[in-house]
């Protein structure tokens, strides 16, 4: 790797710019495209390999060890004129967190499959995170060297999985291992690759053809899609490359349609050509959508503007040998080292030590950053993930990232007792880089529970603060987090809160109705008490009082979720009201109705997508029937069967040991949490 970064950019015409993502289901190559990337572009000199621990994003130790991308890693490259900061996302659904604060500060990505399995469950469920914050795609369908690989299946099931127009801009040459090289039917030109070289040549006579006719299957589906193309069609019969790739570029854009490359990142064939869409297709920060927020409750928006007030989202927050570091996203505005932000959610005012251009684990340090820009910064103490900072003089609270709920737990405990204030402070820590992480204290045992997306995902988590504190932690069996909801609640619960026994004395009094709501994820509070009654700045507080309430249900503690709160009516006293007395009305309020009301237990359940050798499948069945599964289909593909069935979280621990088992190791399967559905009776 060039140690000086010296391709990085002190300031760029925002136009040269593309800041993108590469997102895939687990092992579909993304790691491996980053490095061919960052060798093609000269940004580093020697390949490395996944099974080698070698390459440059994959960097932590646990990824270099387990072989697979656990935190989204940032880097830079130039490329035909233009600077690319490229973010290596992970695949596993268990750090699904980390992709969605990347795909928030993300203006287009490249969505990788597999060229035998296609859309494969993680592709989907990354596909849809991209949707919700509108980012522009390209898909780069991978290993086609692999035996079984075929790009129109693949492509088929973009159609069909993602319920997007696909729109095919190669045609390969040789299949499988012959896999040697690509048509761009945009051009008509052919391409072939053979070790570390690449040419251009003829159009093979015997493909040509075949590409003419592809051609004009992409000229007809664009028509379809694009005024332009649909003129040009009629009126010549044909459309030229020109108005073909602007029509392309709009396309992917508007999310109409999503155009396909394919290659092996593996052999290094078919990257340049992936190179030139990004850059063609991809828009740079100036053709995103101004970036919105709110201030003093109003919507603003910030351009992408050197120039406006700064502005700037945080989507990773990293401790490191160079000290915390603070990744940002600049939307708007142009902070330099030394300079003050705001954190605008939490109102403190913070100095920005040093700025730094992120190359993986090494980093360039810099004067300033612009619009645009993808940094890290030094200096912000407590900004955490999601936070904005922004200029001073104009605070503007950006949007902050969804964040998953945690459906598994782990008891963590400091095996020396002496180690607890230590292991309390890493996991506050720890809290505060992972969003998708909680902590909290058991409330009848008083144990430490760590909280997140999976087992694998907790696994790593303990063993980032082993490694970096030194600290010998004992953790117990994972459990899955529950829920309880209300089946059938209560109305016209009284609550009178008064304390009155000399001093300044505490009145509140409510009265609450509860009811299930139809999204069981979902919390709604009203209030309809007429005549003023209970001021507005009280009502607010009795809000307050139940969400505090909903963190521990009647039935064993669990968050309550699923519930419509709505206060009828209430009393307050001239003297002893307060917003404290109102807020511990709703809190102790909703505890007694919730007490009052009948609750049901929920449990998270997961979609298993298990790929196993035809002859194992009956075992497969039975064992998922045992886990209290439901199957919703199976399919036969490449001489394997692939089962989806919907099971129990909590009955899935464990199960990667025995499909091994059932399958003598050739089974595989992934998982995605789909949800909560009433448990049985414990
Ligand atoms: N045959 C073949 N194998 C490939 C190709 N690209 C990647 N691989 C292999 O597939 C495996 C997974 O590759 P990675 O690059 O780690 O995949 P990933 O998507 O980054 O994986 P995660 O980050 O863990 O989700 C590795 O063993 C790669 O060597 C390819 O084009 N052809």
């Amino acid at each position: 790797m060039r140690t000086n970064l010296d391709h990085c950019r002190q300031h760029h015409p925002l136009a040269g710019l593309r800041n993108v993502g590469i997102l895939a289901h687990v092992d579909a190559g993304k790691t491996t495209v980053t490095e061919r990337v960052l060798y093609l572009t000269g940004t580093i000199h020697k390949r490395g390999e996944v099974h080698d621990g070698t390459t440059v994003t994959d960097f932590d130790p646990q990824e270099r060890s387990r072989g697979i991308t656990i935190f989204a890693a940032a880097v830079s490259c130039d490329w035909d004129g233009h600077s690319i900061n490229l973010i290596d996302t992970p695949g596993h659904v268990d750090f699904s967190d980390e992709v969605e604060r990347s795909l928030r500060v993300l203006d287009g990505a490249v969505a990788l499959l597999d060229a035998v399995a296609g859309v494969e469950p993680q592709s989907e469920s990354v596909w849809r995170q991209a949707d919700r914050y509108g980012v522009p795609r390209i898909a780069f369908v991978n290993k086609m060297d692999r035996p079984g690989a075929d790009l129109d299946t693949a492509v088929a099931s973009i159609r069909e999985r993602l319920h997007v127009t696909p729109l095919v801009v190669q045609l390969p040459i040789g299949s499988e291992t012959e896999f040697s090289g690509v048509i761009d039917l945009v051009t008509m030109r052919a391409y072939v690759w053979n070790d570390d070289t690449f040419a251009e040549i003829a159009v093979p006579e015997a493909l040509l053809e075949q590409a003419r006719r592809r051609r004009r299957l992409l000229e007809e589906t664009v028509a379809e899609l694009h005024p332009d193309v649909l003129e040009e069609f009629y009126e010549r019969s044909s459309v030229s490359a020109e108005t073909l790739t602007a029509a392309l570029r709009d396309l992917t854009r508007s999310g109409a349609g999503v155009v396909v490359l394919c290659g092996s990142a593996y052999r290094n064939r078919g990257i340049e050509p992936l190179l030139d869409a990004v850059v063609a297709y991809l828009p740079s920060p100036a053709e995103v959508p101004a970036v919105r927020g709110t201030a003093d409750g109003v919507v603003q928006e910030r351009v992408a503007d050197p120039m406006a007030p700064f502005a700037a989202l945080v989507f990773k927050v990293n401790s490191t040998a160079t000290g915390r570091l603070t990744y940002l996203r600049v939307y708007s505005g142009t902070i330099r080292k030394g300079g003050t932000v705001v954190d605008v959610g939490a109102g403190r005012t913070e100095r920005i030590s040093r700025i730094l251009r992120v190359q993986a684990d090494q980093h360039a340090e810099v004067e300033q950053a612009v619009a645009g820009d993808i940094v890290a910064v030094v200096g912000p103490k407590s900004a955490r993930s999601g936070a904005t900072l922004c200029a001073p003089a104009a605070p503007l609270l950006l949007e902050a990232p969804v964040v998953t709920d945690p459906v598994v737990s782990v008891a963590v405990e400091a095996r020396r007792s002496t180690d607890n204030d230590r292991l309390a402070a890493a996991l506050t820590r720890l809290v505060e880089e992972d969003p998708s992480l909680t902590v909290r204290t058991d409330s009848e045992t008083g144990q430490t529970l760590l909280s997140g997306l999976g087992e694998l995902h907790l696994e790593v988590a303990v063993e980032k603060v082993r490694r970096a504190h030194g600290l010998e932690i004992g953790v117990g069996r994972p459990q899955v987090t529950y829920r309880e909801t209300v089946a059938r609640g209560v109305s016209g619960l009284v609550y009178r809160h008064v304390k009155q026994d000399g001093g300044a004395g505490q009145f509140a009094h409510i009265t609450l109705d509860v009811e299930p709501l139809e999204v069981t994820d979902d919390f709604a509070f009203q209030s309809v008490v007429v005549g003023g009654r209970v001021p507005q700045e009280y009502v607010r507080a009795v809000e307050a009082g139940c969400r505090d309430a909903l963190a521990e249900g009647p039935l064993g503690g669990h968050p309550v979720t699923g519930v419509r709160v709505t206060l009828t009516d209430g009393a307050t006293h001239p003297k002893d009201s307060s917003e404290l007395a109102f807020r511990t009305a709703g809190r102790l309020g909703l505890r007694e109705a919730l007490r009052a009301s009948a609750m049901v237990l929920l449990e998270p359940v997961a979609e298993v997508t298990a790929t196993v050798p035809e002859d194992a499948m009956g075992g497969v069945l039975g064992d998922l029937a045992a886990r209290r599964g439901r199957i919703s289909g199976s399919t036969a593909r490449s001489g394997a069967m692939v089962i989806v069935a919907t099971v129990p979280l909590a009955e899935l621990f464990g199960y990667a040991t025995q499909l091994r088992s059932r399958t003598q190791g050739r089974g595989t399967f992934t998982t995605r949490t789909t949800g909560y559905v009433p448990a049985p009776s414990l």
